[in-house]
């Protein structure tokens, strides 16, 4: 490139570009539909989608990459084009809590580009029943907040259900009051998923501290009944506002700056190593108080980091508690399968949830 080049000469070597762009493309989305007739022809049912594969060529396109684009928004583009050439091969359906507009159709379109078909749910368990019954290939549900914690109700549903965790999705929460109003004054009642009314509890302490707080089932919720009533206002994200015609009368209200939510994707397929990977596990103590310590000493003795844990009560007598642990590696490694060996014969139930990339997006 040099300064002497004239619009119209650049312009015709962004056309050429293009021209090139578009050939590359459609030799990339033929070598993917090549791939799939591989795994088709070794097994009728195969996975066509591979999260452990794409978490890989997600993460070696940031590091390679050097501008001037920004890695993020390069890996973005990248998501997208696998999305596009995985679409040729097989539409996939992902279940998410609905309706639409919601954070997590927004997490679910993150991870798997636009080229899915994103089908809203009612319910945590609802998700988990489309997805087991084959309706939809995977499922976005919520998992923790880093204001507000844990959503018990995901955690609840992996006691009893088939599905794995094949994936991670983090999500920059920015909350946005909404309403048809123009005047933060006129505003009488405030709608929105508990968890968004606890994320800007103190914007509206300070800002609405006379209006009526009204819980409902999700932010995209809330958006829609205030697009058909006066006085009121919702708290929800971008996708709703445009989705229901609402005006932002303030933006970004969550307390916490870097308010970031985790959801989970959940599918009937175990993820294969990618070489940056976590695992969930669950497992019961035979009693809390030595317990607990027979659960964690294996994992410090064989080198393996720990990132979470949670407990939430088995409902299976006052004394038994069930934790969930989240572990740096793959279930596949030695150290980690060493360790679970000996989670196995210490606690009374131990069930490893998934092993899957970490969020690379
Ligand atoms: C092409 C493959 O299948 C799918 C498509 C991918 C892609 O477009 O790069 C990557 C992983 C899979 O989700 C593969 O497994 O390599």
């Amino acid at each position: 490139m040099s300064d002497s080049e004239s619009l119209e000469q650049i312009r015709s070597r962004i056309d050429a570009l293009d021209n090139q762009i578009q050939e590359l493309i459609n030799q990339r989305a033929a070598a993917a539909q090549a791939v799939a007739r591989i795994k088709q022809r070794e097994d009728a049912d195969a996975f066509f989608y591979r999260p452990e594969r794409e978490a890989a060529i997600l993460r070696t396109i940031k590091q390679r990459n050097t501008g001037p684009m920004g890695s993020e928004e390069m890996a973005r583009l990248f998501r997208e084009i696998m999305s596009a050439c995985l679409a040729l091969e097989l539409p996939m359906r992902i279940a998410f809590l609905g309706p639409a507009g919601t954070f997590t159709q927004a997490a679910a379109l993150k991870h798997f580009g636009h080229s899915v078909e994103t089908v809203p749910m009612q319910s945590i368990p609802d998700i988990f029943r489309e997805v087991e019954s084959g309706n939809a290939q995977y499922g976005v549900v919520p998992v923790e907040n880093s204001t507000e914690g844990v959503i018990n109700h995901t955690l609840d549903m992996f006691i009893a259900s088939s599905l794995s965790i094949c994936g991670e999705v983090m999500m920059r929460i920015h909350h946005h009051l909404l309403s048809q109003e123009s005047d933060l004054s006129k505003i009488k009642r405030v709608y929105s998923h508990q968890q968004s009314l606890a994320q800007c509890r103190l914007w509206l302490d300070r800002n609405l501290p006379h209006a009526e707080q009204i819980t409902v089932g999700s932010n995209a919720e809330a958006a829609r009944l205030v697009g058909k009533e006066s006085g009121s206002a919702a708290i929800a994200g971008e996708m709703a506002a445009e989705l229901y015609h609402l005006k932002g009368l303030a933006r970004n209200i969550e307390d916490e700056p870097d308010n970031t939510t985790r959801f989970l994707v959940v599918g009937r397929q175990l993820a294969s190593p990618s070489g940056e990977d976590k695992t969930t596990l669950m497992c019961a103590t035979r009693n809390v108080a030595g317990g607990l310590n027979a659960l964690l000493a294996p994992l410090a003795e064989h080198g393996i980091s720990m990132s979470r844990i949670e407990s939430r009560p088995s409902r299976q007598g006052n004394w038994d508690y069930l934790f969930f642990i989240d572990i740096n590696g793959h279930r596949e490694d030695e150290n980690v399968q060493q360790a679970l060996a000996v989670l196995e014969r210490e606690s009374r139930l131990l069930k490893v949830l998934g092993s899957y990339p970490n969020a690379v997006l």
